[in-house]
């Protein structure tokens, strides 16, 4: 089932269509990783997708209600981010998962059992009473997700959550976020320019080429019967099927 679903989304800037999409949708317990060249438009569909930003253009329809500038707030607040930098605020790494339940009014004894329940399944229950300040850059990233999946989000923006990290600590993080969000109902966009972390986290593939979806599939089909030359470039360095 689509959980969030964009339609007939044209984004013009400065005379230049940046994104034509007549349709993408991200499905309810599935992971859907977008890639595509620097500039291909990655961001500004993210963007769209999250509301943040308003397309010229088309619509957003997120579990069969239209957005709106009404509705706009209260449809954000089923979302949820993780970001290529953790973008943490100077507190306790309690208080940072803390924060965004405590924006949204959660009773105080539910927040705490929220946080607990996410500090101990991303393995940070030791750090819960520091500062993040001292965090390593996993540690940190750690925390983000925690924050963010404390949230209870519906949909679930994964923008370049590895990079940056070294790889034994990339590679221990993108399996513990596989196990915890496979199974559930969360609908997730993973960007990634790694395509090594495409088989372990993904459930399907979407190519954006200059603003266009130009193959969606299984993340081994696509890699299997590539539509065009450009999706064989784009995985012309690390074919899928070696890694998986
Ligand atoms: N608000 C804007 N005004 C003008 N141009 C924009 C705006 N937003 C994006 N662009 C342009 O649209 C194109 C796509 O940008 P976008 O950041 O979405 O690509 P991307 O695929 O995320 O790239 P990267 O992988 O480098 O992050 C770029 O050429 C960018 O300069």
């Amino acid at each position: 089932m689509s959980i969030l679903v964009a339609e007939d989304i044209k984004f013009i800037k400065n005379g230049r269509t940046i994104l034509d999409i007549e349709h993408f949708a991200l499905e309810e317990g599935e992971v859907t990783a977008l890639i595509g060249v620097n500039g291909a438009g990655k961001t500004s569909l993210m963007q769209i997708l999250a509301l943040l930003q308003q397309p010229t253009s088309g619509r957003v329809i997120f579990q069969g209600e239209v957005a709106n500038k009404k509705n706009l707030r209260q449809l954000r607040q089923r979302m949820a981010f993780v970001f290529q930098q953790p973008l943490l605020l100077d507190m306790t790494v309690r208080q940072n998962i803390a924060m965004g339940l405590r924006l949204r009014k959660i009773p105080k004894q539910e927040i705490e059992e929220r946080v607990n329940l996410w500090l101990e399944k991303l393995g940070i229950t030791h750090l819960a009473d520091g500062p993040v300040r001292f965090l390593s850059g996993g540690e940190a990233q750690r925390v983000s997700i925690a924050r963010a999946l404390a949230l209870q989000p519906e949909v679930l923006f994964l923008d370049e959550p590895f990079t940056g990290l070294d790889s034994p600590t990339r590679g221990q993080l993108l399996l513990d976020i596989a196990r915890l969000l496979h199974g559930t109902k969360i609908a997730t966009l993973f960007v990634t320019h790694d395509y090594a972390e495409i088989p372990h986290l993904a459930h399907r593939l979407s190519v954006l080429d200059q603003g266009r979806i130009i193959q969606t599939g299984k993340p081994e089909e696509v890699n299997k019967n590539p539509k065009n030359q450009a999706v064989v470039r784009l995985l012309q360095w690390i074919p899928l099927s070696n890694i998986s």
